[in-house]
């Protein structure tokens, strides 16, 4: 049975957008409204035939919704929420798509207290964001999170996670602050290390701009992808999921100071140990198949 039948998207950048697609895609007769608050991106996404329906309003977009689903960065969210609480049917189902999401279900729930809320973040993407980066297939064989607060009930949970199952994703339960927890080490940790070392190197006076650009095929050059994803969301992350991101900082930094000391001393055998605990780390991860996406969607769309 179709999980629902009148899907509304709010915010058609690339995970609103890959939504889109995939819904139409492989569930062909969900009607899917979509929404954003930019009138540039809900022209292109007019132009691109995105949806059955663009509206101007976000009320408008979810007076008949059996499903809303906000897919803004994290720090719009409470916004794009205020901004259908007039208009979101009671017996609708809210979902969201944010990277992190104690404090977004939080911010939600003081405008929206009611709500039958399912968040559902999929840990999929690329570096480019907006109404033309989306693609039906970004949500195939990757792992979606689905973290509902405690009490929701089981029927809504079970048809979300239809929804996403349909359209290619494996399915994992969460509660939110150990998402938060999980996601700081394996998501927003890794963009804020790709963050720094880019800035880094082209800061240095002695590394001209030309030297980064020419010698930047190999290890640098998987750092500058990731560091090029959207500035706004990425600043919404690290605000967002402050305490997650900031205890695995400290953890980071700790075993950094280790290996520096291993660096300064000569002491090879750490270094050596500890380089071979992480390349069983990478094998077992291509081993489990979870190795193919992330990397080459990216190049896909460069
Ligand atoms: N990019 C990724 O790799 C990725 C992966 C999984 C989840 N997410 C999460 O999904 C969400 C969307 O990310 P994205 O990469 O699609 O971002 P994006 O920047 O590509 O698109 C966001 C869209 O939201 C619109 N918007 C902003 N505030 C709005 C509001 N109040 N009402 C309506 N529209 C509004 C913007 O105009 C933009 O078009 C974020 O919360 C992000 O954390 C992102
Ligand atoms: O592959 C990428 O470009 C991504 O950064 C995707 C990625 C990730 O870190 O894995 C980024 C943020 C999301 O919340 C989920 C997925």
């Amino acid at each position: 049975m179709m999980p629902f039948t009148r899907i509304t998207i709010i915010g058609l950048g690339l995970i609103g957008s890959s939504l889109a697609h995939a819904i139409r895609a492989y569930l062909p007769t969900v009607r899917v409204t979509g929404h954003d608050a930019s009138p540039q991106v809900r022209e292109i996404a007019r132009r691109i035939d995105l949806c059955d329906d663009i509206t101007d309003t976000a009320g408008a977009s979810v007076v008949d919704a059996d499903l809303v689903i906000l897919c803004v960065p994290p720090g719009g969210m409470k916004a794009a929420a205020m901004a259908i609480a007039d208009d979101l049917p009671a017996e609708a189902i809210l979902s969201e798509t944010a990277s992190c999401q104690a404090s977004i279900i939080a911010a939600i729930r003081e405008v929206l207290p009611d709500v039958t809320m399912v968040p559902a973040h999929p840990v999929a993407g690329t570096e480019n964001s907006g109404p033309e980066a989306g693609f039906a297939t970004l949500f195939q064989n990757r792992w979606c999170i689905l973290t509902p607060p405690e009490g929701t009930d089981p029927i809504a949970i079970a048809r979300v996670e239809e929804l996403w199952k349909r359209i290619g994703a494996n399915i994992e339960m969460m509660d939110p602050a150990h998402h938060d927890l999980v996601l700081a080490i394996t998501s927003h940790l890794p963009h804020i290390i790709a963050y720094t070392i880019v800035g880094t190197a082209s800061d240095l006076e002695d590394v001209t701009r030309s030297e980064v650009i020419k010698f930047s095929a190999g290890g640098f050059r998987d750092f500058t992808r990731i560091a090029a994803s959207d500035p706004t969301m990425w600043r919404d992350v690290f605000l967002a999921n402050k305490d997650a991101v900031l205890e695995m900082l400290q953890r980071f930094t700790e075993d950094l100071t280790q290996l520096q000391r291993a660096i300064r001393w000569g002491d090879g055998e750490a270094l050596f140990d500890h380089f071979s605990k992480t390349r069983a780390i990478r094998r077992s991860i291509i081993e489990q198949g979870q190795d193919d996406a992330a990397p080459d969607f990216g190049r896909h769309h460069e």
